[in-house]
């Protein structure tokens, strides 16, 4: 039985999977957390990915391993491979100003869209690198290339073998906004524009394309996967299919759709990503997502059962409180430098089950307006699925349905990302032409009647914020 490992190194944590190459199912897996805040030493990671390994009964007896990651983070490296500063995560919002000076400077949005697919926000790795020429010109100068999160682990696992040596994938390298997911190659020009120089990036892998071999930890030998960015990863291992939404509700909240051609929306809503396959994955995706709900219990005194149950308790639209829930600024609406908003307080809904209620369908209608804004590219939505921490909660899986207004299919708790990386691995390990035909996960199916009052009354109030001070 050869078994296979999949990474996800998430903004959270770092999961661990080992699966049985041939028939995909759960061998054994592991997990370690990762740093808060939105600047994280990488070292960190690698730290996470040893503890989580260790948990999951290390690598000796695997025979192909590949890692998926939060996408868009910046890894500056020099020319000696040593890490320039701490990476500056997809949530970090200290690039905002830079984005809007670089879709400026290109002739406007859809200047940006017909390059690359996706118009600059302080997500995407060429406003933090705009960012970094700016503010840390020394590190700038420094940095002899640059990576992403998955990308930096793949080469660490690899033994770290000359910068030369770096390698991503379409999925990963389409979140970067310097590689067309359109054409297939990197825009060295607009790296430069950004940058002042072109530092080396990754050779970026076909999907099923071996990276090399693990000399690490003290393993050596298993096929190295070219990894991929989170959510391309999470429809792998979720085997989704053109016409496929997927929704996750981590850190981020992601809506996004397996499709057969790029995407380029000049509103910016919708990022022309590619997927881990060979196919493309528009992808809208909110910095507010679980940790609203994190946030809303820490503030009522509950746990995450305890929330459910409040929200569930209280009836749609909760009585007409609305949590605009930008508790990070937020992305997508572009406004980096929001902060929450609690609207239609009353004596009547100044309850518990109100605000946990608001705090669920808040977070929800940040994901309608996303599937929305992929509809509004012409995509055609086929079947939603929804994953991610958020979805454990019994209130959040009810309720989706009624405010996105379709079913939504719930695939067991898991691990889809790891999973995707895991497949990856067996799919390089095979040589075949596909990944392999692993066992779907079975899903519950939730319905509900829509309640576009919901969607109506948040988008009367979601520009009614405060700027952080
Ligand atoms: N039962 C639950 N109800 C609501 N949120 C939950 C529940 N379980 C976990 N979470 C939240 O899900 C988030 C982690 O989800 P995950 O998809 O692993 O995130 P990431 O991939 O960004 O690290 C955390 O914020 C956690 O508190
Ligand atoms: O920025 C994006 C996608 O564009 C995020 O999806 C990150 O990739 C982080 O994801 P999670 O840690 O929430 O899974």
């Amino acid at each position: 039985m050869a078994l296979v490992a999949g990474v996800d190194t998430s903004t959270q944590a770092c999961k661990v999977v080992v699966r049985d190459a041939a028939s995909g199912a759960l061998v054994r897996e592991g997990r370690a957390p990762h740093p808060e805040g939105t600047e994280v030493a990488p070292a960190a990671w690698a730290a996470a990915l040893e503890q989580a390994v260790a948990q999951a009964g290390g690598l000796d007896d695997v025979a192909a391993v590949a890692v998926g990651g939060q996408q868009h983070g910046m890894v500056c490296l020099d020319g000696d491979g040593r890490v320039v500063r701490d990476a500056l995560l997809w949530n970090d919002t200290r690039s905002a100003g830079a984005a809007a000076d670089l879709t400026r400077e290109l002739g406007g949005p859809q200047a940006w869209a017909d390059a690359v697919g996706l118009v600059p926000v302080a997500s995407f790795t060429v406003t933090k690198l705009r960012w970094l020429a700016e503010h840390e010109p020394a590190n700038a100068e420094r940095t002899a290339a640059v990576c992403l999160p998955h990308d930096w682990l793949t080469w660490v696992l690899a033994g770290q073998p000359g910068l030369g040596a770096l390698v991503t994938d379409r999925g990963d390298a389409s979140g970067t906004g310097y590689w067309s997911a359109a054409t297939g190659e990197y825009r060295p020009d607009l790296l430069e524009r950004a940058f002042g120089s072109t530092p080396v990036l990754p050779r970026v892998l076909g999907p099923a394309e071996a990276a090399g071999t693990v000399a690490w930890a003290g393993t050596t030998g298993a096929v190295l996967g070219p990894g991929t960015g989170d959510n391309a990863a999470a429809a792998l291992g979720l085997a989704a299919e053109p016409g496929d939404v997927v929704c996750s509700i981590g850190t981020s909240g992601v809506v996004s759709i397996v499709s057969t051609t790029p995407a380029a929306d000049p509103s910016g809503a919708v990022a022309g990503f590619a997927d881990a396959t060979g196919n493309y994955l528009p992808l809208v995706a909110t910095l507010n997502a679980a940790r609203v709900l994190d946030a809303t219990a820490r503030l009522l005194g509950v746990d995450h059962a305890e929330l459910s149950r409040l929200a569930l308790s209280a009836p749609a639209g909760a009585g007409g409180l609305v949590l605009v829930p930008y508790l990070e600024g937020e992305r997508t609406p572009d406004r980096p430098d929001s902060t929450g908003a609690l609207h239609g307080l009353t004596l009547a809904t100044s309850t518990p089950a109100s605000l946990a209620r608001a705090a669920v369908e808040g977070l929800l209608c940040g994901l309608a307006d996303g599937l929305d804004a992929v509809r509004a590219t012409g995509a055609e939505v086929r079947r939603v699925f929804l994953v991610g921490g958020g979805a454990r909660s019994e209130a959040v899986r009810r309720i989706a349905p009624a405010v996105l207004g379709v079913p939504v299919l719930v695939p067991p708790p898991g691990e889809y990302v790891a999973d995707g990386a895991a497949r990856q691995a067996a799919w390089v390990l095979s040589g075949a032409a596909a990944a392999p035909e692993w066992p779907r996960p079975g899903t519950e199916v939730h319905e509900a009647d829509p309640t576009p009052a919901v969607r109506e009354r948040y988008a009367e109030v979601r520009d009614l914020t405060a700027n952080r001070i």
